[in-house]
């Protein structure tokens, strides 16, 4: 059965691998991001797959609710909403951080995130069917520093959806919180404000995780038995660990 499956950030990275993965497997897309020419791109690549563009800054709520609202009939209402676009920005310790990087971490991880799936989430109740898939992060399972905020606005993720899954008992609708750790994307670029030489030294002497990996990953999780709901899914390259508790041994109380 051709679903109709609706990518947040499919400009780049794990949405753009999804929304190839997809479509091989003959579905029709929604796609969502800022970068209007990327999605074009993106859909001309996908010849031969019925793909509509949402090209929108997913924190305005008005015209949010104003693309769903205006996703053409043909589409129906979306079979699978996969959840991705986010961001983190800095490293910065809590006492130094950007309170505006915090807010945008939380205007697209949080509200943005559970804005959209109030919208989309009443059809598929009434339909009694569909798949929530929230990207989440090790992130939001694991604090690092400098993780502050990005950590928490996946934590909020990965508790949201255990929440989904709660409310929806006895809904043929499936929720999972995909939680990767070290990926090559365009995620340490953003993170680094563009700084090309500080995101390459992320990925130095590692083979991480790639979009493609995680695309594998999320088309299988979407295609288990209508019965099975994989509920969170915990995903790093075998390079990376976890480390030991810090302890700091110079610390004075005189
Ligand atoms: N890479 C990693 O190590 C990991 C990433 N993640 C998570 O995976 C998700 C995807 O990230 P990834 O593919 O790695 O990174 P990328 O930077 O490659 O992709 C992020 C996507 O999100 C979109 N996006 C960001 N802000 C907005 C916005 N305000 N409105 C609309 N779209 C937006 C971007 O599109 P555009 O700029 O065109 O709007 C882009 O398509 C994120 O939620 C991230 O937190 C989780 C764990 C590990
Ligand atoms: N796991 C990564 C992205 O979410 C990170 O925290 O650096």
């Amino acid at each position: 059965m051709t679903r109709t499956v609706f990518i947040t950030g499919a400009s780049s990275g794990f949405g753009a691998a999804c929304a190839r993965k997809f479509a091989a497997h003959g579905d029709r897309l929604i796609l969502l991001a800022r970068r209007q020419q990327r999605l074009q791109t993106l859909a001309d690549e996908l010849d031969g797959c019925d793909t509509h563009l949402i090209s929108l800054d997913i924190t305005d709520q008005q015209a949010l609710q104003s693309a769903i609202e205006n996703i053409p009939e043909a589409f129906g209402k979306p079979d699978v909403l996969i959840n991705n676009a986010g961001l983190a920005l800095g490293l910065s310790g809590a006492d130094q951080a950007e309170m505006s990087h915090w807010q945008q971490m939380i205007d697209t991880n949080i509200s943005a995130l559970v804005h959209l799936t109030r919208l989309v989430l009443p059809a598929m109740v009434r339909r009694d069917r569909g798949h929530i898939v929230n990207i989440g992060s090790t992130a939001g399972n694991w604090p690092y520093p400098g993780g502050n905020v990005y950590g928490a606005t996946k934590a909020f993720v990965k508790q949201f959806s255990r929440g989904l899954r709660a409310d929806l008992l006895g809904k043929r609708i499936k929720v999972t919180n995909i939680e990767p750790g070290l990926a090559e994307t365009e995620f340490s670029l953003v993170r680094f404000n563009h700084d090309a030489a500080r995101a390459a030294e992320v990925y130095d002497g590692t083979k991480p995780i790639s979009a493609d990996d995680l695309a594998d990953i999320i088309h299988w999780v979407c295609n288990t038995p209508a019965h099975i709901n994989i509920n969170a899914m915990e995903i790093m390259p075998l390079c990376q660990s976890w480390g030991p508790f810090r302890i700091d041994r110079q610390m004075s109380f005189d």
